[in-house]
Parts: structure tokens; sequence; C-alpha cells
């Protein structure tokens, strides 16, 4: 179970969200949706500690920390049960494909590079490239590469993935492909909190979709209630203008 409690995030003298709570059930998939600029890339740096909250607490199985006051020991702890999936891929471009999946079961982990390397196979034939373990990053599409970020997360075996806007920066024909993993991870029950635009995907994988904006979680529930039935000016305004209704 994954617990967000009160979390605020400023930057100088703007609260870009505060006091949010969330509570993720094992296995659920949350999507978050909201207007440009509300802070939910934000929320999720938050929760794995690539910025640190103003204030806040997070739970996440048995790592229970302060945003304020964890120590580099508790991040390290939270961090080994998050994979983040970023929009730019951010894959090491000197590394291979598999060399880059192997990387965190080595550092974060502390495999040896044999085991890394073989469970990095077993990942790449999982997602699809498995005959493309030796190519460098700029040897793979868009959608390949982020196959190999998301690759990345899975080697971890995380507790909780976390997917920021991960098709926003690929061309259209890679979105498929990389949504396909996604709704495949789903499948399997691998908890996950997702920043999208990808409203299909939010529609058809979400179990709840939350609408973030004004720095609160405005409104939430299943994709049904949001897509079908919002209550919300602001969410209503917000799906017309993706074109929803
Ligand atoms: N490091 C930073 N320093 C100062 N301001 C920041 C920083 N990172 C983000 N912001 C600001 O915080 C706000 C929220 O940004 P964030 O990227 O979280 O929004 P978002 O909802 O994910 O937007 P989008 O959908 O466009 O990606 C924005 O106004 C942004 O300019």
């Amino acid at each position: 179970m994954i617990k967000i409690e009160n979390l605020t995030k400023r930057f100088g003298d703007a609260t870009i969200f505060s006091g949010l709570d969330l509570t993720i059930s094992k296995g659920e998939i949350v999507v978050v949706i909201g207007p440009s600029g509300t802070g939910k890339s934000t929320l999720l740096r938050c929760v794995n500690f690539l910025e640190t909250a103003d204030e806040g607490h997070l739970t996440l199985g048995d790592v229970s920390v302060d945003s304020q006051q964890a120590s580099k020991k508790e991040v390290l702890a939270l961090r080994r049960k998050t994979g983040f999936v970023f929009q730019n891929y951010a894959l090491f471009a000197h590394l291979t494909a598999r060399q880059n999946i192997a990387e965190g079961l080595i550092t974060v982990k502390g495999w040896n590079k044999e085991e890394a390397h073989h469970k990095a196979q077993q990942i790449l034939d999982d997602i699809g490239l498995g005959d493309k373990g030796e190519h460098y990053p700029a040897a793979l599409s868009g959608g390949q590469q982020q196959r190999v970020g998301i690759g990345r997360a899975m080697a971890l075996e995380a507790e909780l993935l976390l997917f920021d806007e991960p098709t926003s920066a690929l061309d259209p024909e890679w979105v498929g492909e990389v949504l396909s993993l996604m709704q495949k991870l789903a499948t399997r029950h691998q908890t996950m909190l997702v920043v999208t635009h990808e409203m299909q995907f939010a529609r058809e994988v979400a179990d709840r979709v939350i609408f973030m904006a004004d720095g609160g979680f405005v409104e939430q529930g299943t994709p049904d209630q949001i897509f079908g039935n919002p209550q919300d000016p602001r969410l209503k305004k917000f799906l017309s203008q993706v074109g929803i209704r």
C-alpha cells in the first residue's frame, strides 16, 4: 500500500500544490490528468524524492518518511520501491539497452554484473526487444528507447511504478507500442501512478482517474465517472478542451 499524506510543494513564493492525500492499493492503476502546469510531474517527483516536498509524509510498504526529515538511507530505501519512467527516457547514451536495464540492478540492488545482465536480457525479451540488447539508445527508435526506460523500471520489481508523461516526447507512430507495454504491466497488477495526456489510456486502463487543478485534487473516480459524469466545472472545461465532451 502506498500512502501520501498532506503533500505540499512550493517553488519560491509559488505554492504548486498543498495538502494532497492519496492512498493507492496494491495493483491499482491511478492516472492523474489536468491542465498544463498544475504540478502533476512535480507530484511524481516528490513521491520519489527527485524533488523534496515542503511538507508531507510518504509510506511505501515498510518505509515511512517525512518529506523534510528523510535521511539519505530512507530516501534510498524508498527509491528502491519506486521505479520512475521519464518523459524523455533518460537513458545513459554511452550504455547499451541491456546495460541501461542492468545498471539499476547493479547500483540500486547490488547485484553482480552477470546476474544483472541475465535479468536484463529476460526483461528485453519480455518487452519485445530481445534482439536489441547490444544497441545504444541512439540506434533505437523513440518507442524502443521508452520501452527500455520502462524495462529499466520493471527490472527493479518496484512496488510502485511512476510514469511521467511517458509518451509525450514520442512521435505519434511510437505512442501505441509504449501504451501497450503499460497496459501489459497493468494486467499483471503492477501498481502504477501515471501522469499522462493520453485520455484513451486513462479511460481504458485506469482503475481511478484523478483530475488535478489549482493546486489540488479537484475530482476523482472511476473512468466512467470522470469521463462520463464529470461534476466540477473545471473538469468539464478541461474535458471539452481535450475534445472529450
Ligand atoms: N524546478 C522548478 N523550479 C521552479 N518552478 C518549477 C520547477 N519545476 C516545475 N516548476 C513549476 O511548477 C509548476 C508545475 O509544473 P509541473 O511540470 O509539475 O506541471 P505539470 O502539471 O506536470 O505540467 P505539464 O502537463 O505541462 O507537464 C509549473 O508552473 C512549473 O513552471
